[in-house]
């Protein structure tokens, strides 16, 4: 693709949130159709998105980021129309690529709002933009050219680094300089990560999150830090990925840690498990631990989260260099829906 011309639209590809309470349940079902989620923990969830009148703050966020989106294209002289469509909830993906049809979109570049690689971040939302095509055809369908990671755009990490910097000076002057920095991202059972990487390289999730807490903790200054997991499901049986934030804090009150930042550079929004798991549950149990306690926002609350999305559209469409920190592999581009399997990812 060299010039604009050429792309038509971009789609916005999420994972979809409730926006009242009775909407709970049947977007928890979606979720979580043929996955191996206990109904307790199902419950146990609704009850976290009931807690906030049923309403995932996804939505909103998403909303504002778009129309950001709009502004920073359009500063580019990039004038592609922005579509909305989730995985989980209305806007469906399928409904919109219908309407994106319907508009005489031919071809549309997709950002998908994770940053990383494996199987949720990346190949769910390949198998997302191919549902989506099937379900009007290959005749009618756009070509849907999704974008890469970005785990490492340089934007990216400036936004988290600087969202970690304004924490540290939320905790009390006394703690502060021990406090331990420490970064969190979704867990995820680890036979999705030995399946992620089929060449050979696997763990590629783990791994991008591990370098981004790097990227981001140089760029703060602080030389000792930690990944952890949160928000694991599944029967306790199956192993994820571990250890999981609140056991982590348990192990830094042992070892007499004062305070913790904790940065969720996993989770690009201030999407319900950060709302909920950390500011909730991480933060009560520091609390019980008499730690300090102090949490980064998200990138996707930065305006520099919207200019990297219009960043990414100007590689394609402008043959705009790639800016990328990491010397890992970025994948996740390719067309309709096709796995990323030969760059090592999905
Ligand atoms: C790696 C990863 C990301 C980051 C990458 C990305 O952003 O895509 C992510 C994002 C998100 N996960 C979200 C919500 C949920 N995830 C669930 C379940 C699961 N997530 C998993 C992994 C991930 N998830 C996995 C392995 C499961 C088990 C079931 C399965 O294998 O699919 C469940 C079911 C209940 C439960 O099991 O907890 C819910 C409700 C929301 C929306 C939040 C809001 O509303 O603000 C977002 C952005
Ligand atoms: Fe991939």
């Amino acid at each position: 693709m060299n010039s604009s011309d050429d792309v038509d639209a971009l789609l916005y590809l999420s994972f979809g949130g409730p926006e009242g309470h009775q909407e709970v349940r049947p977007f928890l079902e979606n979720v979580t159709r043929g996955r191996n989620v206990p109904p307790e923990r199902l419950d146990e969830v609704a009850e976290h998105y009931h807690h906030f009148g049923g309403v995932s703050p996804l939505n909103r966020l998403n909303r504002d980021i778009m129309s950001s989106l709009e502004g920073e294209l359009a500063e580019r002289g990039l004038n592609l129309p922005v579509y909305f469509g989730n995985r989980n909830w209305h806007p469906m993906v399928e409904d919109t690529v219908e309407r994106m049809a319907a508009d005489g979109v031919r071809r549309a570049l997709v950002f998908a709002t994770s940053a990383w690689g494996g199987y949720s971040g990346c190949r769910q939302y390949h198998e997302d933009i191919a549902r989506a095509r099937d379900a009007i055809g290959q005749q009618r369908a756009p070509e849907l050219v999704k974008l890469r990671q970005f785990y490492d755009h340089p934007l990216f990490v400036a936004a988290n680094a600087d969202a970690v910097t304004r924490a540290y000076a939320h905790l009390p002057e006394d703690v502060r300089t021990q406090a331990r920095l420490v970064f969190t991202a979704h867990s995820v059972p680890l036979s999705a990560e030995e399946r992620s990487g089929a060449d050979g390289r696997p763990r590629w999730y783990s791994r991008q999150v591990h370098e981004s807490a790097r990227l981001v903790a140089e760029a703060v200054g602080v030389t000792g830090y930690d990944v952890v997991w949160q928000s694991r499901s599944g029967p306790a049986s199956v192993p994820w990925l571990e250890p999981d934030v609140c056991d982590h804090l348990d192990q830094l009150s042992a070892r007499s840690v004062p305070a913790v930042v904790t940065s969720p550079v996993g989770f690009v929004s201030d999407h319900l498990e950060v709302i909920w798991d950390l500011d909730n549950e991480a933060a009560e149990k520091a609390g019980e631990l008499g730690m300090g306690f102090a949490r980064a926002d998200t990138a996707g609350t930065d305006p520099r989260y919207a200019r990297m999305i219009a960043e990414l559209v100007s590689e394609h469409v402008e043959n705009q260099r790639v800016r990328k920190l990491s010397p890992l592999v970025t994948a996740g581009c390719t067309a309709n829906g096709q796995l990323c399997v030969a760059q090592g990812c999905c």
